[in-house]
């Protein structure tokens, strides 16, 4: 085919949504739903002072913590935004390509949705288009991370209801309050997925001199990670591998969900008080509709234990789980991206 092909006989290709996050990028495709779910990770070789992309995704995240000294993974979205944008701009073509296989060359570029932060300023925005436009898209939409949040889990965003969203990612926690179409107000909180991770490895460090990597704190929060002391003060037990800051040499903990809750106090209360700054701010007559609707959790953080709860104790609101919450930014990009219901969502800059 080649050539010839790729120039007279360009396919329309399929428009594409993307959640670009701080710890994964999803893409759906029109018409195609989620195609693809990898980590936010980029590998980059250094060969006689040229860098080249090594692996992108599932590949560079298993590197993460294990690479020589002239590979380096890189995570090249912090706190929800750009922190690299060449590495971001490589990566999201890199994801692009995967999702067009082979056909790529004979494609004519597609029309990008790609979310933001609701607190990303001018500059982040932009940079984040400049991304998208450079890797390949013909044109580039913005849609606000809690709208889309909002979307994905079926809240009535084009009603004159009041609904509060807590998207609780890697990089960042959006507290939006939702309502015709529009962000009545919302306020985005410093700490996620990520900000827990790290809690992690200070409580085993300073309680157990032992020094643990990101990838093994993120394995603990998942399995074990929980937001209050389980009921019978202890909850399950806990063995944890790293190196002991002492000695130098690997060593093996033991501790339980309690001590896990303890070590993950500081960012749930910092996501809590998020939430309370945004009932505080919210219109009276959003507020008594969120009585009524409740709080809705997503994002990967909303999947720690007892958080709903906790939040629900804390607020004395109605508080729930979306039904996928790790997909839900993607999902609700792509239905703005494909239902005219939503499109006045979308955002040229
Ligand atoms: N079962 C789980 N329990 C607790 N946390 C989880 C679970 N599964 C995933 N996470 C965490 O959720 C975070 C990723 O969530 P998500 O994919 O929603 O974030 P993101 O969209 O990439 O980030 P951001 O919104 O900040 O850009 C990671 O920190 C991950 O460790």
């Amino acid at each position: 085919m080649g050539s010839f092909f790729s120039k007279f006989f360009k396919f329309g290709s399929r428009n594409m949504a993307i959640d670009l996050g701080t710890a994964n990028t999803l893409v759906y495709v029109q018409d195609g739903g989620i195609v693809l779910n990898e980590p936010s990770v980029v590998a980059i070789e250094t060969i006689n002072g040229i860098k080249r992309v090594k692996a992108v995704g599932d590949d560079a995240k298993m590197m993460m913590g294990k690479t020589p000294d002239n590979i380096e993974a890189i995570r090249p979205l912090r706190d929800g935004v750009i922190a690299d944008l060449d590495v971001a701009e490589e990566m999201i073509k890199h994801f692009i390509r995967k999702v067009n296989g082979k056909r790529t060359s004979m494609l004519s570029p597609p029309e990008i949705v790609i979310c933001v932060p609701s607190g990303a300023t001018s500059v982040e925005k932009r940079a984040i288009r400049d991304a998208a436009s450079n890797a390949g898209a013909s044109e580039v939409f913005l849609i606000l991370e809690p709208m889309a949040a909002a979307i994905g889990a079926d809240m009535p965003v084009t009603e004159p209801v009041g609904s509060m969203v807590v998207d609780i990612g890697g990089g960042t926690t959006e507290v939006a309050v939702l309502s015709l179409r529009g962000l009545a107000y919302t306020t985005s909180v410093r700490t996620g997925g990520d900000k827990m991770d790290e809690s992690i490895i200070s409580y085993v460090r300073r309680h157990h001199n032992l020094l643990i990597g990101d990838a093994t704190a993120e394995r603990i929060k998942k399995d074990y990670g929980i937001a209050v002391v389980p009921a019978d003060g202890i909850g399950e037990q806990v063995t944890i591998k790293g190196r002991d800051l002492v000695n130098g040499v690997p060593k093996e903990i033991t501790i339980n969900q309690a001590h896990i809750a303890e070590a993950l106090s500081e960012p749930i209360a910092a996501i809590v008080e998020g939430v309370r700054i945004a009932l505080e701010n919210t219109a009276p007559e959003l507020a008594a509709d969120i009585v009524d609707q409740g709080i809705v959790l997503t994002g990967g953080g909303a999947l720690i234990r007892g958080l709903d709860e906790h939040l629900r104790d804390e607020t004395g609101l109605p508080v729930s789980v979306a039904e996928d919450p790790l997909t839900c930014v993607a999902m609700g990009t792509g239905r703005a991206m494909e239902d005219p219901v939503y499109r006045g969502v979308l955002m040229t800059a």
